[in-house]
């Protein structure tokens, strides 16, 4: 990456703005269900807390729509965090005026604070340049380790970077070093995995990784707008009509290409979107009109994993099927199994696809799981990241 990094700068005895990415899910207890993006923070905040910067962290959770909502409070965060590093974490009651100064000028060398939801303002995703000078005030170093928000010009990702000198976390370098090599210089062969629901959701990541990729899989309910465009009938499956025209010019853009296009051959169909729905197999040519196709066939399977197992980097983004449901989740699972063995760079985008191999136990296995959602697809469209760019470059 040609950005500074953290390591890249003196931050003892400094106070230092972290901008994290702490929207995590909880239950209705308030109880965080996943604390993944917490413990991907982990490295920076420990890094700093060793080298003796004192540590101010912003994050937002959820969508308050610029109110303090305590339904929106970052307390849970706080006592997690806490639990993790070992070490206290308070939690300022707001991250601008007197209650973050006044938290920020107790703060010691290697303590760590933590501010309130910086979406209880309005200014944050509107940028405003005086809020962000007024959050920007409570530190003499910034450093953006949110790669989940990367894709969002806001106050604490962008703006504060108008006023104190601005460098990457240890999380954010890394998870722009996997996907910026993967895509830049990938080992070949080069194979990109694309499901989930929609396909126009993706339709720039498919655009882009035509540009790139040795092979691009797809599956997932989006699979059923790239069979319409191939003259099967669909029945009763996810379909986005008005798509299937920009399919069909996908399908010849892999061909001119020279990209290996790989659709199911064959589906898992139901007569209803159910756990329990009795399901079969059938060729992709024997959809009937009352059927739905809820996950990609045994011989779609095996075919993709054998396309799998000789690549050398994978990039994975989507279910293959409803894998929520056990009865239409063996494609996706085939798929995971496949990636995980492959030998190869496999890097899984944020998300369901996350979820599915947590489901699947194969987490582990995988080269890079990424925190982003929409900003891992932002990346994989080939768009700037405004909160990458606005950081300083290497010298
Ligand atoms: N054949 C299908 N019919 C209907 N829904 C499907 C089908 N296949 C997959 N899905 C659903 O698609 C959803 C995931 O789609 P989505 O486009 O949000 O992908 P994603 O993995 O969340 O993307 P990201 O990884 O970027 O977050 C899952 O809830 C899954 O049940
Ligand atoms: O979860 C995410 O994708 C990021 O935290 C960004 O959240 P947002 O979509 O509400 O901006």
């Amino acid at each position: 990456m040609n950005k500074k990094s953290v390591k890249n700068v003196e931050v003892r005895g400094k106070r230092v703005l972290v901008r994290v990415d702490f929207n995590v899910p909880l239950d209705e207890q308030r109880h965080i269900t996943d604390d993944t993006r917490i413990r991907a923070s982990l490295p920076t905040i420990q890094y700093l807390v060793q080298e003796g910067a004192r540590v101010i962290l912003a994050s937002h959770l959820g969508r308050p729509k610029g109110q303090a909502n305590p339904s929106y409070s970052l307390e849970p965060v706080a006592k997690r965090l806490s639990e993790l590093l070992g070490q206290n974490v308070s939690l300022a009651g707001d991250c601008v005026g007197d209650p973050a100064m006044e938290a920020v000028s107790t703060l010691q060398d290697g303590q760590v604070l933590l501010l309130e939801n910086v979406r209880f303002h309005a200014e944050e995703e509107k940028n405003d340049l005086a809020f962000a000078r007024e959050l920007a005030s409570l530190a003499e170093l910034f450093v953006n380790d949110a790669f989940g928000t990367a894709h969002r010009a806001h106050a604490s990702t962008e703006g504060v970077t108008h006023y104190i000198p601005a460098v990457a976390g240890l999380l954010m370098q890394k998870e722009v070093e996997f996907m910026g090599n993967a895509l830049e210089r990938p080992e070949r062969p080069f194979v990109a995995i694309i499901g989930g629901a929609k396909v126009s959701d993706k339709i720039g990541v498919i655009e882009n990784l035509l540009e790139k990729v040795d092979v691009l899989i797809i599956g997932g309910g989006m699979a059923n707008t790239f069979l319409k465009a191939q003259g099967f009938k669909v029945g009763k499956s996810l379909l986005e009509e008005e798509k299937v025209e920009l399919a069909k010019q996908l399908i010849e853009k892999a061909k001119r290409k020279g990209v290996t296009l790989e659709l199911p051959i064959d589906v898992v169909v139901a007569h209803a979107f159910e756990a329990n729905a009795p399901h079969r197999t059938v060729s992709v040519s024997e959809i009937q009109e009352d059927e739905m196709a809820l996950d990609i066939g045994s011989a779609s399977a095996e075919r993709f994993a054998a396309r799998l197992a000789t690549a050398r980097t994978v990039i994975w983004n989507g279910p293959m099927g409803v894998f929520e449901m056990d009865a239409f989740a063996k494609g996706t699972e085939r798929v995971a199994q496949a990636v995980a063995a492959c030998g190869g760079i496999t890097i899984v985008g944020g998300g369901d696809s996350v979820a599915a191999v947590e489901k699947m136990n194969v987490a582990d296995r995988m080269t890079h799981i990424s925190t982003g959602g929409g900003a891992s697809l932002e990346f994989l469209e080939g768009k700037v990241l405004p909160g990458v760019a606005a950081l300083q470059d290497k010298a």
